[in-house]
């Protein structure tokens, strides 16, 4: 078999400190093996992220057998995210990612204009890249359809938190704690984990917990499934809006969220939801010889 020793290019970005290896690979030459996933993610032996964004059409990722088929709304010229967590699993959806991986678009120059669509295993999510320069993007997400579901738990910190389950194309469980402050949110200690409900959650769960709202913002940490304790989540920023609306009896409108990694505006209206945040593209570069037998 012939293997390419082609370099392979990289960048670093973030999204409110949810932080990403991006990895373009239009046409699907490079094997996405969980393990090397979880190398390249490692923050002592490789880059280091909270997960990998490879940039691909739709259509070669289709041919390459790595997705089934094209998701909803997604075509096969599509810029196409294929998002993977740190331990190398994949997920249907991450809204920080968008962001990050809207921003690459755009500054590689592979897409013209400021609104395009993005390809994600929930389908397509339109965005707006209201500002891009110096390594920095402003950009908005169109999040689609959330659904929020029955009420479940979660345990967190050795304390039992209610939550409501949300879906926006990938499993939250939010948890709107009336009687945690700011304060008491961060000195809450997630090293250990979080526990939650496996029949509710067969294939796992992002579990948020959220300050009550006040004068239009809450404040959120999360645990990702298949990541643990991240700076920012966009899809669960989502999830934390439509919850913390609830509570205060709404389903519709919109909140500053805080999370330890910065601020990003979310909304839910009857048309579905979206986020609005920044990006930071840190570095570029290809990665060392010995990833190529990994990769290719
Ligand atoms: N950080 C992401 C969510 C990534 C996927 C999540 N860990 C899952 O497994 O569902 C975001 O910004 O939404």
């Amino acid at each position: 078999m012939m293997t390419s020793r082609a370099p392979i290019p990289f960048l670093k970005g973030h999204g409110t400190q949810n932080d990403f290896v991006v990895l373009p690979d239009p046409e699907v030459t490079l094997s996405l093996r969980p393990e090397s996933v979880v190398a390249l993610c490692d923050r002592r032996r490789g880059l280091g992220a909270d997960g990998l964004l490879r940039v691909a059409r739709a259509g070669a990722l289709v041919d390459a057998g790595v997705l089934d088929g094209l998701p909803t709304g997604v075509t096969a010229d599509d810029w196409f995210m294929d998002y993977r967590n740190a331990d190398g699993s994949i997920a249907e959806m991450c809204g920080n990612g968008v962001r990050v991986f809207a921003h690459f678009l755009t500054h590689a120059g592979l897409v013209t204009g400021a609104e395009f669509t993005v390809g994600s295993r929930a389908g397509a999510r339109p965005v707006h890249v209201h500002s891009a320069h110096d390594g920095l993007a402003d950009v908005s997400v169109d999040m689609g359809t959330v659904t929020v579901g029955p009420e479940s738990k979660a345990t967190v910190a050795r304390q039992v938190f209610g939550g409501v389950v949300v879906d926006v194309g990938n499993p939250h469980l939010a948890c709107v704690v009336d009687e945690l402050d700011p304060r008491a949110l961060a000195a809450l200690d997630l090293t250990s984990g979080v526990e939650f409900d496996t029949a509710v959650f067969p294939t796992g769960a992002n579990v948020e917990v959220i300050t009550a709202p006040r004068d239009g913002r809450v404040h959120m940490r999360v645990f990702e499934r298949g990541v643990g304790e991240t700076r920012s989540c966009g899809t669960g920023i989502v999830a934390t809006a439509a919850a913390a609306l609830r509570a205060e009896g709404r389903d519709i409108g919109r909140l500053t969220v805080v999370v330890p990694g910065g601020e990003v505006q979310a909304w839910v209206d009857g048309d579905g939801s979206g986020l609005r945040g920044p990006s930071e593209l840190v570095a570029e570069g290809v990665l060392g010889p010995a990833w190529h037998a990994a990769l290719r």
